[in-house]
């Protein structure tokens, strides 16, 4: 099954990238395929005009709603789809999640809609909604100047878990926030040399005792896990003894 990618941006330059490293190897093996797209060549103004101020008043620009509907038109169809996932990157998003991520590595098409100054007329999100299957997802608690780098983010997190992406999928089960680890954060990596620049590689990782070894990982895990994110953790992991 190859999984379609498609952007609209005001800057689909932005998704070039997205032909070297992981996910160009993925495109040649046909896993996915992407498409970007410019949502100006869906205005019919002489200034290929996208924004308008916003009603209500208030500052900066708000997106009008007419070029994403042709845009929807001619790239999604316009008829009902509850396969297609829309993604609306916003700071307004509910966080996005690595479950999130293996939810939508099974998905058949997303279609990222990145906006730019304030956002985008909230009846586009509207229309989609009764249309596709639509996420408004946020990265963090931070303001970014519109979608795309966002979309490049969860383009990454999903693709690496499309079957056949990754080399060693086995690698996928140990990550952080992963099924695998109970959703704790991944324990401290070392390889060699054992000893460098008088920092020497844990004595456990060497012992070749795989029970001690998997014991210290899992105590390493929830240790790091209590200090850096309490919120992921619960009363069942407690503090290592
Ligand atoms: N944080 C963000 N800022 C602007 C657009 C999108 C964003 N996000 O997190 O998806």
């Amino acid at each position: 099954m190859t999984m379609r990618l498609d952007y609209l941006s005001i800057f689909p330059a932005y998704f070039d990238v997205l032909d070297i490293s992981l996910l160009g190897k993925a495109a040649v093996n046909g896993l996915v395929e992407v498409h970007a797209h410019d949502l100006r060549d869906w205005t019919h103004d002489r200034h290929r005009t996208v924004d308008d101020t916003p009603c209500g008043g208030g500052a900066g620009m708000v997106m009008k709603p007419d070029p994403w509907g042709e845009a929807f038109d001619e790239i999604i169809g316009t008829e009902p789809d509850s396969s297609v996932h829309v993604i609306f990157p916003s700071p307004s998003g509910a966080p996005f999640t690595q479950s999130a991520a293996q939810e939508l590595s099974s998905a058949v098409r997303i279609v990222f809609c990145c906006g730019r100054y304030e956002g985008i007329d909230h009846r586009v999100i509207d229309y989609a909604r009764s249309m596709w299957t639509v996420h408004e997802v946020s990265l963090g608690d931070y303001v970014l100047n519109g979608g795309e780098v966002a979309a490049l983010a969860i383009t990454e997190a999903v693709v690496r878990l499309v079957p056949g992406f990754m080399g060693n999928p086995e690698s996928l089960a140990e990550e952080s926030f992963s099924a695998g680890q109970d959703g704790l954060l991944e324990y401290p990596l070392f390889t060699r040399p054992v000893s460098w620049r008088g920092l020497d590689v844990p004595e456990v990782l060497m012992s070749g005792h795989h029970g001690r070894i998997a014991k210290w990982r899992r105590d390493e895990s929830v240790r790091l896990t209590c200090e850096r994110r309490p919120d992921l953790t619960d009363s069942d992991f407690g503090v290592p003894h």
